[in-house]
């Protein structure tokens, strides 16, 4: 199925959170991890579209970005949203060790929290690196809080099969979880099955 993605606003703070009007209480899906891990790359690799603003430098997005995901197009095009993407600022940019909570914006943890429409966190952890604690403790608060996420492993293009494999691995076993889906959002390998699970979302 093809949606038609619209950005709909630059959210800093709790208030400007897209309220029900304007989703229809359509299912949200939040994009989450270390800035630079690919996050915007994502998005736009998924919507087929350059919507999120992307760079090599980190700490791109300081704002939830949310855009809102049409079925049907030109006249066909539904009234209200069957999705909604949101994407976030990265962590781990400023200082290291500090905790998540610290580090991030003050309106990112009452989003996770709070936000009812949240039916999916996708977290994404870089292929290229060994396992971060921050992306641990990321994915342990989803755990704690029973929350649906999905670990994707990002930038699968650099790296040859066998030390994918390999990183895979070591990345499941760091986080505790049973999948890390492998993407890339240069070469499209995986948005196919991801989409496979943002589409049960919207079920
Ligand atoms: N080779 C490769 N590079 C990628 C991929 N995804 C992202 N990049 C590169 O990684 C850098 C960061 O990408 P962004 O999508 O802006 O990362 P982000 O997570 O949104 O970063 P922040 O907004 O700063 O938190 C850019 O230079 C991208 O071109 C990928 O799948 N493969
Ligand atoms: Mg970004």
């Amino acid at each position: 199925m093809r949606l038609n993605p619209v950005f709909m606003l630059s959210a800093t703070d709790v208030a400007h959170f897209p309220s029900e009007s304007k989703t229809a209480n359509a299912p949200e899906v939040a994009f989450l991890g270390r800035s630079n891990v690919g996050k915007s790359s994502l998005i736009n690799s998924l919507l087929g579209a350059k919507l999120a603003h992307t760079s090599s430098t980190p700490g791109r997005t300081r704002s939830i970005n949310f855009f809102a995901l049409y079925e049907g197009t030109g006249s066909k095009q539904k009234a209200q949203p069957s999705l909604i993407f949101a994407d976030l600022p990265g962590y781990g940019y400023a200082k290291i060790s500090k905790s998540i909570s610290s580090e991030w914006p003050q309106f990112i943890e009452p989003y996770l929290t709070e936000r009812e429409t949240l039916a999916l966190a996708i977290c994404l952890v870089d292929t290229n690196i060994p396992p971060q604690a921050s992306d641990t403790q990321l994915i342990t608060f989803f755990k704690q809080m029973q929350r649906p996420f999905l670990v994707v492993g990002t930038k699968a293009d650099r790296l040859s099969n066998n030390v994918l494999s390999k990183s895979l691995a070591a990345l499941r076993q760091a986080h505790e979880v049973d999948e890390i889906l492998p993407i890339s959002a240069k070469t499209d390998a995986g948005t196919k099955v991801l989409w496979q699970h943002l589409m049960e979302v919207m079920d």
